[in-house]
């Protein structure tokens, strides 16, 4: 007889997806050099977070993740039931986020992407190309959750002064930024030899040329968001990041976006989704694949 059993409990569904999610928003934060984004060199346009608490918020996160993805299993279809629980889940993730920052906002966009994403993939785990997973979160992300509270969040008033829709639209639109920007660009960058962590960088620039990013909207006006999607273009059309020039062009967009206090943290958000799709459809996530 054994002491001991040495053989480690395979892993759920659940708990896979949710170790996927935090990695990807870990990821993110610790890709550097981002444009007036906290990383590993600094805070960025931020004076109240740093990578600590970056860190320190994806891994709050973590039960949050898990349980929408307990949910999924549970209700196994896009209905109001499941709509409506992860809504509950992902307000209660909030409050673990804010209790472990000290009331600063540091991924309140990126639960709901990931959140999305967490029980849309765990839905039907063996249909789990990008595409598919997406347009399950699309459906998911249009129905009500009529428990929702709805406060005049930042993101509510560049709605009223912009009529930018910012994270609810990317989601119901099925997440045309990670789709048709982020993931190809991810792909293109490695595919030129670029190395990875240009690859990353390179998608997250591609997001930001084109994203109404409420968060920019909201700190910097018209002004930050022309900045920020003229100024991602430009890195990428020097040759990107992985290039001298495109080095060059990016900082000074980190320069620039920093003078005028628009960071932007749904292309962030958007990024750290990006990542957590690509590792989904190249690895897998049906039991057996872990
Ligand atoms: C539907 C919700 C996303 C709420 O959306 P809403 O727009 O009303 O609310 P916001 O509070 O503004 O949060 C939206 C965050 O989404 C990110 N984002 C911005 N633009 C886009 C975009 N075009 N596409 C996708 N994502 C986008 C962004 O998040 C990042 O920025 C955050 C920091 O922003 P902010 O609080 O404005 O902070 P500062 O500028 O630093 O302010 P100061 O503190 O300095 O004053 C950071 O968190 C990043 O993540 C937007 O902020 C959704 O949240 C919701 O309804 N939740 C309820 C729960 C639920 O139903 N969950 C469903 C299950 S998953
Ligand atoms: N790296 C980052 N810096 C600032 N805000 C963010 N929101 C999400 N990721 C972020």
């Amino acid at each position: 007889m054994h002491a001991f059993n040495l053989q480690a409990k395979p892993l759920s569904l659940a708990d896979r997806l949710a170790d996927l999610a935090v990695d990807a928003l870990i990821d993110e934060a610790d890709l550097s050099p981002k444009p007036a984004l906290v990383d590993r060199r600094g805070n960025g346009a931020h004076t109240d977070l740093h990578l600590g608490l970056m860190h320190a918020s994806a891994l709050s996160l973590w039960p949050a993740f898990k349980e929408m993805a307990e949910a999924a299993v549970a209700i196994s279809e896009v209905d109001s039931t499941l709509r409506e629980a992860i809504g509950r889940i992902g307000r209660e993730g909030e409050q673990a986020m804010l209790t472990t920052t000290n009331g600063v906002n540091t991924h309140r966009g990126a639960i709901w992407a990931l959140g999305l994403l967490v029980t849309a993939a765990a839905l039907e785990p063996q249909s789990f190309s990008a595409n598919a997973v997406t347009l399950r979160a699309a459906r998911l992300a249009l129905l009500d959750d009529h428990y929702a509270p709805k406060p005049l969040s930042h993101g509510a008033q560049v709605a009223l002064r912009y009529g930018a829709r910012g994270a609810r639209e990317e989601a119901q639109l099925g997440f045309p930024s990670v789709l048709q920007r982020g993931l190809p660009q991810l792909k293109r960058s490695r595919a030129n030899g670029h190395g990875e962590q240009n690859a990353r960088l390179d998608a997250l620039l591609a997001i930001m040329t084109d994203l109404a990013d409420t968060c920019v909207l909201y700190r910097a006006g018209e002004e930050g968001l022309q900045a920020m999607q003229h100024g991602a273009q430009a890195v990428l059309d020097a040759g990107g990041s992985a290039s001298l020039s495109g080095r060059r062009q990016l900082h000074e967009l980190d320069q620039q976006l920093i003078a005028l206090n628009a960071s932007p943290g749904g292309a962030a958000d958007l990024l750290a989704a990006t990542l957590l799709l690509d590792r989904i459809e190249r690895d897998g996530i049906s039991q057996g694949a872990f």
